[in-house]
């Protein structure tokens, strides 16, 4: 019989979702479907052929469509959830939880009603808070609900760090814990160029000038844009989480995470290195802390608990 096609619902056809969506298609990881409000089917619908229409131009073979009906997302196998608002300049992650999480609750239900086993990856801000509600509201265990930031963080830091060493970033490897936001904890310790640590290489002050520009990373490209948010880098993301998923890569990559004990954290979704399989997180990875990096840690989770709060 041979490997039966994926299919991946993509909801919220912006521009996380669109270009995602195109992402998934390009590297023919299954068929998509992308889903918004009614108001935006047809916009949905364009968008959705116009990517299918670049399918024999650059021989990639995926279907995609667009729609607004969740039937269309019947038996997914991976949902991945980018609708809701985004930040303009001036505004916080968290400013958009209680309008994000409305939009969490609904879209959730519907996801549910049609693919009870899917995995749902959730890149909505804050995200961190609204990967708990979703997996509060989806019902579903807890593997099988993850959020995305670390993939992002990291290859914000990665690229700094190639830039600064005029070097491939291939050989850029990174590592940031903790929440999405601007305390998040990128580790040094754990950063390496071709095996080599990154302190052996770049002076503390440039390395933590690099921290602090891959912490407001997301703010320095919303402030560059105007009127929104990154696309490009978090589709990116997205693309590599779902492969190792759909693939069953069982690939290392940081995942916004339900924590239950782990790193001393309970009842909480945060950025954590994990193992993505078929099986969405198959395992989280605990790592020793310096006092220094658990303290950074307690900030930054304390951060996502006062988000969390409000939606009580
Ligand atoms: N976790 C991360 O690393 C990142 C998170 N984000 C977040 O992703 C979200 C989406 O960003 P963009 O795509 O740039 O925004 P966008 O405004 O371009 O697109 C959002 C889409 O969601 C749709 N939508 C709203 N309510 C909906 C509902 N109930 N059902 C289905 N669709 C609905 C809108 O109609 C719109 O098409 C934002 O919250 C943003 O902050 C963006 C980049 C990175
Ligand atoms: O900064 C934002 O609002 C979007 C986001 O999460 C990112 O690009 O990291």
């Amino acid at each position: 019989m041979g490997n039966k096609r994926k299919k991946i619902s993509v909801i919220g056809s912006g521009f996380t979702g669109t270009t995602t969506a195109l992402m998934l298609a390009q590297k023919e990881l299954g068929d998509i479907v992308l889903v918004d409000i009614p108001n935006m089917e047809n916009p949905t619908k364009g968008k959705a052929l116009d990517m299918l229409e670049a399918s024999p131009v650059q021989g990639f073979d995926a279907n995609i469509i667009g729609t607004s009906n969740y039937e269309d997302t019947r038996d997914s196998d991976l949902v991945i959830i980018t609708a809701g608002i985004a930040r303009k300049p001036g505004m916080s992650r968290d400013d958009l939880v209680n309008t994000n999480a409305k939009i969490m609750k609904s879209v959730t239900q519907e996801i549910v009603k049609y693919s009870k086993d899917t995995i749902i990856i959730v890149l909505t801000n804050p995200v961190d808070a609204m990967t708990y509600t979703v997996f509060n509201e989806s019902g579903f265990p807890k593997e099988r609900v993850i959020g995305q930031s670390g993939v992002l963080d990291t290859a914000r830091f990665r690229t700094f760090v190639a830039k600064e060493l005029n070097l491939s970033v291939k050989d850029i490897t990174g590592f940031v814990l903790g929440g999405h936001g601007d305390d998040m904890v990128p580790l040094i310790r754990y950063s390496y160029a071709g095996g080599i640590p990154l302190e052996k290489l770049i002076p503390k002050d440039r390395l933590d000038e690099i921290v602090q520009r891959t912490r407001t990373g997301g703010g320095e490209i919303v402030n560059l844009l105007g009127n929104g948010s990154a696309y490009y880098a978090p589709a990116a993301s997205l693309t590599v989480m779902a492969e190792a998923i759909l693939k069953d890569q069982r690939r290392v990559l940081p995942s916004i995470a339900y924590l239950e004990g782990e790193y001393g954290y309970n009842d909480i979704y945060l950025g954590v290195p994990t193992i993505l399989g078929g099986n969405g997180i198959e395992q989280i990875i605990e790592l020793d802390l310096t006092e220094d990096e658990k303290a950074a840690l307690d900030k930054s989770a304390n951060s996502v608990k006062h988000v969390l709060e409000v939606l009580q």
